[in-house]
C-alpha cells in the first residue's frame, strides 16, 4: 500500500443492515465491513439483542443489504441466551420467507463459541484467520461478534502498572488480529463493551473521546470500560443509552393518579471514520431491535 494506490483503489467497504431502515439510516447504511465497530452501554440496553440480530442480517444477500455470508458469535458471558436466539430465528424466518423457501435454516450459518479469557480469544482469532484463508474449510464468515470484550479483562488483570501494560499489549494484539481479518476477508467485526460510572473529571477516564462530551445513561455519567488504550483499538464506537420517562398518568391511587413510566432508548454515534454525530431512538422487542422516528 502506498499513497498512489490509496487514491486508485475504490473504497470497498460494504455495510451490513441492522434489519431496520431507521437504524441503518442513522448509521450511514449499517455496520461497516473491514473495521471494528464497538457497541457500548450499561447492562440492559440491548447490546446482546442487537449483536444476535446481526448474526442473521449478515446472512442476507447483498441485494437485501446483507453480507451474504455466515457469522461467528464469540460469547464471554454465560449462559448463552437461547430463548432470545430462538425468538430471533423465528422472527427472521417469517420476515424473509423468500430466502427460506429451500428450507434453509439460518442457524446452520451461525458458528458459536464460548470464550473464557483474553488469551483464548487471541488463539481463536489466530486459528480463524487460518481457517478463513484455507478454502477447504469453506468458512465463509462475514460477521464476527464478540459479546463482550470487557468481561474478558474484568478479573484477569490487577490495577498495577505491570498488569495494565500487559492488558494494553493484549488489546492491541487482539485488535490488530481482528482488523487484519476484517480487512483481508471483508468481514464486519462487532464487539460489545460495558460502561463504568465516572466518578470524577480527572484521569484518562474523564478524557473526551469522540463527539459527545459526556455519556449519560439511567441518569448516571458513564464512560466505556477498558480506558483510552482500548478506545484506540476500535474504528467506530456506538453508545446505547437509556433513561426513564413518564409515559402517562393513569387514574387511581390518590389525587395525582399513578405515573406510568417507560424507558427511552437512544443510539449515539460517539465516533466513526465515515459518520458525523447522529442519534436515533430505538425499542427492543422479541422480534429484535428497531429504530423509532422521533
Ligand atoms: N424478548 C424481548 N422482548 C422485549 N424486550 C426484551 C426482550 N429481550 C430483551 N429485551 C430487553 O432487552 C434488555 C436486555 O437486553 P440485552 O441483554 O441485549 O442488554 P445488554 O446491553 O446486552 O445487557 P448486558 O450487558 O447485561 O448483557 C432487557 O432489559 C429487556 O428490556
Amino acid at each position: 500500500m502506498n499513497p498512489q494506490n490509496l487514491l486508485i483503489r475504490p473504497p470497498q467497504t460494504q455495510f451490513c443492515t441492522l434489519g431496520c431502515p431507521i437504524l441503518d439510516k442513522a448509521l450511514g447504511g449499517g455496520i461497516p465491513t473491514n473495521s471494528i465497530t464497538e457497541l457500548v452501554s450499561e447492562s440492559g440496553c440491548g447490546k446482546t439483542q442487537l449483536s444476535l440480530q446481526l448474526l442473521f442480517t449478515s446472512q442476507l444477500p447483498t441485494t437485501h443489504n446483507g453480507l451474504n455470508g455466515s457469522s461467528l458469535y464469540l460469547y464471554t458471558e454465560f449462559p448463552f441466551p437461547y430463548r432470545r436466539f430462538t425468538q430471533l430465528v423465528k422472527s427472521f424466518q417469517s420476515t424473509h420467507p423468500i430466502l427460506f423457501e429451500s428450507a434453509r435454516d439460518p442457524q446452520d450459518y451461525i458458528y458459536m463459541r464460548e470464550v473464557h479469557d483474553a488469551h483464548q480469544l487471541f488463539d481463536i482469532l489466530s486459528h480463524l484467520s487460518f481457517c478463513l484463508e484455507n478454502k477447504a474449510t469453506k468458512l465463509d464468515v462475514k460477521m464476527i461478534v464478540i459479546d463482550s470484550i470487557a468481561a474478558l479483562f474484568r478479573s484477569e488483570f490487577e490495577n498495577s502498572a505491570r498488569d495494565l501494560k500487559k492488558r494494553c499489549d493484549l488489546f492491541f494484539r487482539i485488535s490488530a488480529c481482528l482488523k487484519g481479518i476484517a480487512k483481508r476477508f471483508g468481514v464486519a467485526v462487532v464487539v460489545t463493551n460495558q460502561v463504568v460510572d465516572l466518578m470524577d473529571d480527572g484521569g484518562t477516564s474523564g478524557v473526551r473521546v469522540g463527539n459527545i462530551e459526556w455519556l449519560w445513561s439511567s441518569g448516571r455519567r458513564v464512560c466505556p470500560a477498558l480506558g483510552l488504550s482500548w478506545a484506540n483499538c476500535v474504528n467506530t464506537r456506538l453508545f446505547l443509552s437509556m433513561c426513564e420517562v413518564v409515559e402517562g398518568v393513569g387514574e387511581g391511587l390518590g389525587d395525582d393518579g399513578f405515573v406510568r413510566r417507560g424507558k427511552r432508548r437512544e443510539l449515539h454515534v460517539v465516533f466513526a471514520p465515515h459518520l458525523p454525530y447522529s442519534c436515533c431512538d430505538y425499542v427492543i422487542r422479541k422480534e429484535g431491535v428497531s429504530g423509532v422516528e422521533r
